[in-house]
């Protein structure tokens, strides 16, 4: 009998113990997935803020336990680090190919005839007015190149490249000042007024500028005073989104100048350094754009002068986008010439035609859709990108 208890008491004990090992392991806590609200940023480790997460509960009504809903983490935007500015026209040089071909090729051609006749004179002339320098400066030009090819005994390719650089130079006008007033020693933001015709550029040449003051050190608040067009306003927003500035905008069809307005009195209030301004550039009759250019000044005058006014102007409309562009000049006291789509047209001696019918520094030039194709303006260095590599043996 006290065999059978022993017995007895042994197989509960092993049951009991059997019994707990199939049971604790359950108790033991398994790893959980991280609950929605605790996303974690998987470039720095850090955990992001996301709205709290209710627990799951029972349903009151039947008693079956529900889960919240999942919640997405938040997507961190992916901010851009623009090119410095310093060497882009040297860098982004191959995109005045078509105009290399005009003014490197076919003019250094020209000029390296062994005879300099009359007819060789008049195809580079043609050559200039083609390439939309301008009847008064392409006659200026070869003048002073007949006279230079006369005096020079001989006539090396080297020479004749430094020689039509230096003519092409002088007829940019080297000496003009042809920095951007971004900036104001008062303390208040530098504002900055983007003009021209739909179409020319102003959105992407504003995002395009944003990005190079930001890569300058600067900090910029966008206005969407394009109101007339609602994709202009999201197009803005997301360069500035690109680079981290804030865009103030209206609702669609807002008046112009009190965007605008807004616009400076946010960058004043946030103390930026610069408010960059784009407008409409509807020009359906000189009246109405004269109304609303000459209206959005005057509103922004409110906050202080206008520190800059850009005239965004497409380079492959040529003289047609010149006499547009006189329009502009006539309303807002333009300080400034964006020439966009340089890198779309073999007319590059468009630059020379705009200074001086306008009488405007080209202060910066398109060369591309690209983000960072956008350089400061420098004569030497157009024309040494317009002529492009110096070829042959004695060049
Ligand atoms: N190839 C090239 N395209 C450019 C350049 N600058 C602007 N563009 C293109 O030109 C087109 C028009 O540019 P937008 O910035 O929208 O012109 P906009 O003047 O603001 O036009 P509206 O808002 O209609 O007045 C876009 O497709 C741009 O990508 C440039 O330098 N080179």
């Amino acid at each position: 009998m006290q065999e059978y208890l022993i017995v007895a008491l042994t197989l509960l004990g092993v049951l009991i113990l059997a019994g707990l090992g199939l049971v604790v392991p359950r108790l033991r806590r398994r790893p959980q997935p991280p609950l929605p609200g605790e996303a974690v940023d998987t470039r720095t480790g850090e955990e992001l803020a996301g709205p709290p997460v209710e627990a799951p509960e029972a349903d009151l009504e039947t008693g079956i336990l529900v889960e919240a809903p999942p919640v997405e983490a938040p997507t961190v935007p992916v901010l851009e680090t623009p090119e410095p500015t310093a060497g882009r026209l040297v860098r982004l040089r191959s995109r005045l190919a078509r105009s290399q071909n005009v003014f490197g090729k076919g003019l250094l051609g020209l000029l390296s005839r062994d005879r300099l006749d009359e007819d060789t004179w008049e195809e580079i002339e043609d050559s200039l007015i083609t390439a939309d320098v301008g009847i008064e400066a392409t006659r200026e030009i070869v003048d002073r190149l007949r006279e230079q090819t006369r005096v020079l005994g001989t006539r090396s390719g080297a020479e004749l490249r430094a020689l039509l650089a230096t003519e092409l130079v002088k007829a940019l006008d080297p000496g003009l000042d042809r920095s951007l007033k971004t900036t104001t020693a008062t303390g208040v933001p530098a504002v900055v007024l983007v003009v021209g015709v739909n179409g020319a550029g102003k959105t992407t040449t504003c995002g395009k500028v944003a990005r190079v003051l930001v890569a300058d050190g600067r900090s910029v608040v966008l206005g969407a005073a394009d109101t007339f067009r609602a994709a202009a306003a999201d197009q803005l927003a997301t360069w500035a989104g690109r680079v981290g500035a804030e865009v103030v905008r209206g609702p669609e069809g807002a008046d112009p100048a009190s965007v605008a307005f807004d616009a400076v009195r946010r960058g004043i209030d946030a103390g930026v350094d610069t408010v960059l301004i784009d407008t409409a550039g509807r020009l359906q009759n000189k009246v109405g754009l004269m109304d609303e250019l000459g209206k959005v000044k005057r509103v922004v005058s409110k906050h202080g002068p206008v520190d800059e006014t850009l005239l965004i102007l497409d380079a492959t409309t040529g003289q047609n986008g010149l006499e547009q562009a006189r329009v502009f000049t006539e309303v807002v006291d333009v300080t400034g010439v964006v020439l966009t789509k340089l890198d779309g047209t073999a007319k590059g001696g468009i630059v020379i035609a705009v200074q001086r019918k306008l009488g405007i520094p080209v202060k910066l030039v398109g060369l591309g859709e690209g983000p960072d194709d956008l350089a400061p303006f420098d004569a030497a260095q157009f024309v040494d990108a317009l002529l492009g590599e110096p070829s042959g043996p004695n060049a």
